[in-house]
């Protein structure tokens, strides 16, 4: 499943990052790259160990763990490996996969990736996220603080920016339910709850979905 967050992170927290990523000390991209993706990786990235790397990370955690839409769909078990990243007129990110294991600190599984939009589209031309299909692509380009949440397993790539400045923060999460679809049923299933509680509150089929999606957990989840 892909989707959007609209306004993840809102417009004030946005303009506090603009700022302080304009103060920021960036490094080539490639460094945190896989040995294939780096062939195709040409952007920078934001020092992840300095004060403002870990702050402006922590920010993102928290603005995603508030999030009912992204607990709902996404179930993290972690949200790791937070990047933010800058691509000025020229670079792009071509055609990769993400890796299915990122070490940070300790070793965790990528079963979701994501794109926060930091720039607003009016900013710069180009670098759009292009999402691959089975058979088709789908290209995103969403105001800033919005999110685009996709499965890692996906074909992606960044476009060249044309003009402006594009930047982004990305990172990826271990869910708590590894398989997509299994994560979708839990999404279908919370959210027709949610409707017929809403429309006729703690009913006997509200609590028979209850049943479901708490032994479906049961029987799915990696604690
Ligand atoms: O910048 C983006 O939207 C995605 C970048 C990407 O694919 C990555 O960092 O692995
Ligand atoms: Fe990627």
């Amino acid at each position: 499943m892909i989707f959007s967050i609209p306004s993840v992170i809102t417009k004030q927290e946005i303009a506090k990052i603009t700022s302080s990523l304009a103060e920021g000390e960036f490094t080539d991209g490639k460094l945190t790259a896989g040995w294939h993706a780096k062939l195709v990786k040409n952007n920078q990235q934001l020092s992840k160990q300095t004060t403002l790397g870990k702050q402006l990370s922590e920010q993102v955690q928290s603005a995603l763990n508030r999030n009912n839409l992204f607990q709902t769909a996404v179930r993290p078990k972690s949200i790791h490996s937070i990047l933010f990243s800058r691509y000025d007129v020229g670079m792009s990110y071509d055609r990769h996969v993400d890796n299915a294991l990122m070490n940070n600190g300790r070793m965790w599984r990528t079963d979701v990736s994501f794109t926060i939009f930091i720039s607003s589209p009016s900013e710069y031309k180009g670098g759009e996220l292009v999402i691959e299909g089975a058979d088709e692509e789908k290209s995103y380009k969403l105001e800033a603080g919005s999110a685009i949440i996709y499965p890692a397993t996906t074909l992606h790539r960044v476009n060249p920016v044309t003009q402006g400045t594009r930047f982004v923060a990305v990172g990826w999460v271990q869910s708590l339910v590894r398989s997509a679809s299994d994560r979708e049923i839990l999404f279908d299933l919370e959210t027709a709850r949610r409707v017929i509680f809403t429309r006729d509150g703690k009913t006997a089929e509200f609590d028979l979905i209850s049943k479901s999606i708490a032994n479906l957990l049961r029987k799915w989840a990696e604690v």
